[in-house]
């Protein structure tokens, strides 16, 4: 019997092999059904006739073929063993990013077909008078007279019962319909007449068309990217061909999706974490059968199935949710861009606020570079003025300046928006007579008064429970907030402004299914109204309404020490401040702070985001870090701390001698403890990739045998960006 490799979607460093019946044939790609202790797991086939560590005899067979042709193309398993070996992670947990639950689960494609409708022959012999007495039986008959119809655009129009009266009768009957490639029926709506700089980004893109090659699109905020990307996309489904878009969050989906369809009459679909699994699984046979013309979706869109896929785009590629940041700590930009290659197509990675990875990519002549320097609209970048809270009298967070101009924007009917990264109501509770303040006990962070749903929440482990009556360290009854999150400011601005609407976007407004979206229309209506949120308002959206963003406070991101800082404080407030002035009227920007000398601030202000990432970029350079170097990062976690410190110890005793890196730590990670257990962590850098994974290629295995290994929790971090 000859033996096969199989990937199965477990957390284990190891082959798989087994044993293929003489009678049963399989490709790689397919599905098989195995023995594993004394379970059964569903696989991928990976490899046929392997180099088997193992003895035959050792060896169970497959119990079951699942199909004749691959889940998986090769294409696609070239891409999971790639990340699988990059990232260093089980190929088995990299399988379960890629595959749908359903297909994890076993379930067979067919079950899945889709099912059309059609008149039989009596159906047909029937005429109008037939149905005197149901004129929705009527309808749905005059409707199949047209021919087969699939059933989810007949249950669009018609009610299930009447479907079933008819196929009671015998006048309709089901059948299967196969997925077909979409049909292309040109443009829904007419494409603008494109900028100069926009014509140049379009056409580099689509000379490049049939060929591998990453592009960063760094263009302004409002500078019109997405029309770049629409007028990049138009020639491609003229061909029939199909269209990735990766965006970092969930709540961009719908406005983006729907100035695609406005565009384009072809079926543009949705990936994301909120779909139902059949709904994802459609989408995925979707993708694969190309049906779909345009998939919009995060991170883990681009392990979908393509039948013809020509153009990859990643918006606001700067952004950390593109990193997953647990499990299989993948980045979804640099998976893409081997995607691409893989598939042999460009891959266009937008933003105005480039991360300095590709920036320095795009600086080295890996990524071409191009530039969209002005807003579409021809109006000017919003101006930004320094607001000097020493020098102010403050009501409720804002100062007399800041509520001045609020005032003016209102009286001329205009929005404002008001950024505030820190929802709830506020940051702790704190005791008036001794001080005392509300800690999580399970990790060391203070934790968040949320007074709507009348609880304290720890926004890090998210433990929750009831507002203390009493101050746990003296017992006094004089408990108070301390500092401001965005559920008291939105009520100190229905004070200070009892006449005016206010819209609040953070985590908290927008958990239930649907309420973005309802916030969102709200936004988009015309009339004076205060918008306040957290970094949700940074992404992406375009407001035209708004003429002035207050940035409330973000002076405690000033002074952090992690490397990354400086360049994500530049970019939210350069994304903050982009949603002001994208209509008709010039935007300003209000920029509350204790330290108006600080020189990020003035850097932002004076020079723009562009000037000032390629400052930081040369400081990285001279100080050695990413991206001029790689990092990898081990993370330790345990109820003791002297266990992860000692584990960790244990690596940097091994990796020291070895003279391409460099090391730092083991140290105690800025959050010190959550959900309990202790965390620590050693940094690895290397200015030479190869050396760095092939000194943690060797070390894996054995860490796997050390007995320490089981007594913390620790992950592996490649490229990592969250050092908190
Ligand atoms: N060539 C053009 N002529 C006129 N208007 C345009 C043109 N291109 C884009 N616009 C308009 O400019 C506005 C901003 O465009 P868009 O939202 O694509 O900006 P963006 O570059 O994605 O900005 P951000 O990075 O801030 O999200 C939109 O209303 C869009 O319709
Ligand atoms: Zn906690």
């Amino acid at each position: 019997m000859p033996v096969i490799r199989v990937a199965l979607p477990i957390p284990l460093r190891q082959h798989f092999d087994y044993l293929l019946p003489d009678n049963i044939q399989v490709s790689q790609g397919c599905r098989v059904r195995v023995p594993f202790g004394k379970r059964e797991l569903v696989g991928v086939v990976w490899q046929l006739a392997p180099d088997s560590p193992y003895e035959l005899t050792q060896l169970k067979p497959v119990s079951a073929v699942l199909e004749s042709s691959p889940v998986l193309s090769e294409r696609l398993r070239q891409l999971l063993s790639f990340a699988a070996e990059y990232y260093h992670h089980p190929l088995g947990e990299v399988l379960t990013a890629a595959l749908p639950a359903l297909l994890r689960e076993g379930r067979a494609l067919t079950d899945y077909q889709l099912t059309g409708y059609r008149l039989t022959a009596s159906g047909e012999a029937c005429s109008a008078a037939d149905f005197k007495r149901s004129t929705k039986q009527l309808a749905l008959w005059q409707s199949l007279q047209q021919g087969v119809i699939a059933e989810t655009v007949l249950l669009a129009e018609h009610p299930r019962s009447v479907l079933k009266q008819l196929l009671d009768k015998g006048l309709v009957a089901s059948q299967v319909l196969a997925r077909q490639p979409y049909q292309y029926q040109g443009l829904a709506q007419a494409a603008l007449q494109l900028t100069v700089d926009q014509a140049l980004a379009v056409t580099a893109v689509q000379q490049a068309q049939g060929s591998f090659r990453p592009f960063l699109l760094e263009g302004v905020t409002g500078s019109g990217k997405t029309e770049v990307y629409l007028q990049c996309i138009a020639p491609l489904l003229a061909r029939g061909e199909q269209v990735l878009l990766l965006l970092p969050e969930i709540g961009l989906t719908p406005q983006t999706l729907q100035r695609f369809a406005e565009r384009f009459k072809v079926p543009v679909l949705a990936w994301h974490s909120n779909l139902s699994d059949g709904e994802r699984l459609n989408c995925w046979l979707n993708a694969a059968s190309g049906s779909a013309a345009i998939i919009i979706g995060t991170r883990s869109a681009l392990f979908l199935p393509f039948h013809k896929l020509s153009l990859i785009i990643i918006d606001e590629e700067h952004d950390l949710s593109l990193k997953q940041q647990d499990g299989f700590r993948y980045h979804a930009r640099d998976l893409a861009i081997k995607r691409a290659a893989l598939e042999n197509c460009p891959i266009l990675l937008g933003s105005a606020t480039p991360s300095l990875e590709s920036l320095y990519n795009a600086q080295q002549g890996r990524f071409g570079h191009l530039l969209l320097q002005n807003r579409a609209s021809g109006q000017a970048l919003p101006a930004f003025e320094l607001i000097d809270l020493k020098q102010q009298q403050m009501h409720y967070g804002l100062a007399d300046s800041s509520i001045q101009q609020i005032r003016q924007q209102l009286g001329r009917g205009k929005q404002v928006m008001l950024f505030l990264n820190r929802r709830g109501f506020a940051p702790a509770l704190s005791c008036q007579e001794c001080g005392w303040l509300t800690e999580c006990k399970r990790c060391s962070a203070f934790t968040t008064y949320h007074k709507h749903s009348k609880q304290l929440l720890c926004h890090h482990c998210g433990a929750s429970r009831p507002i203390p009556k009493q101050c746990g360290n003296c017992g006094s009854s004089r408990l108070a907030p301390v500092g401001q999150g965005t559920e008291q400011l939105e009520e100190h601005l229905q004070q200070l402004f009892p006449a005016t609407p206010v819209t609040r976007l953070d985590r908290d407004s927008t958990r239930r299914k649907g309420a973005l979206g309802a916030l969102l229309d709200e936004i988009n209506q015309a009339g004076p109204r205060l918008i306040l949120g957290t970094q949700m308002l940074a992404k992406g959206h375009h407001f035209p309404f708004v003429t002035l963003v207050v940035i409330v406070d973000v002076d405690g991101a000033l002074y952090s020490a992690d490397f990354r800082a400086p360049e994500q404080l530049g970019q939210l407030l350069t994304q903050v401040a982009g949603r002001a002035g994208r209509g008709h009227d010039k935007g300003k920007v209000l920029l509350q702070t204790q330290h108006p000398e600080h020189a990020l601030l003035q850097d932002i202000i004076h020079n723009g985001y562009a000037s000032f990432a390629r400052s930081a970029l040369l400081e990285r350079q001279q100080t050695a870090l990413p991206p001029c170097q790689h990092l990898a990062l081990f993370r330790a976690e345990a109820l003791q701390s002297e266990l992860c410190q000692q584990w960790l110890q244990h690596i940097a005793d091994i990796l020291r001698s070895n003279p391409a890196l460099q090391l730092m730590g083991p140290l105690l990670s800025p959050l010190e403890r959550k959900a309990g257990k202790y965390r620590w962590q050693l940094h690895l850098y290397s200015r030479q990739r190869p050396a760095l994974h092939q000194a943690l290629h060797q070390l894996l295995p054995e860490l796997g045998r050390w007995p320490l290994s089981r007594k913390v929790k620790w992950q592996l971090d490649v490229d990592a960006l969250d050092l908190s």
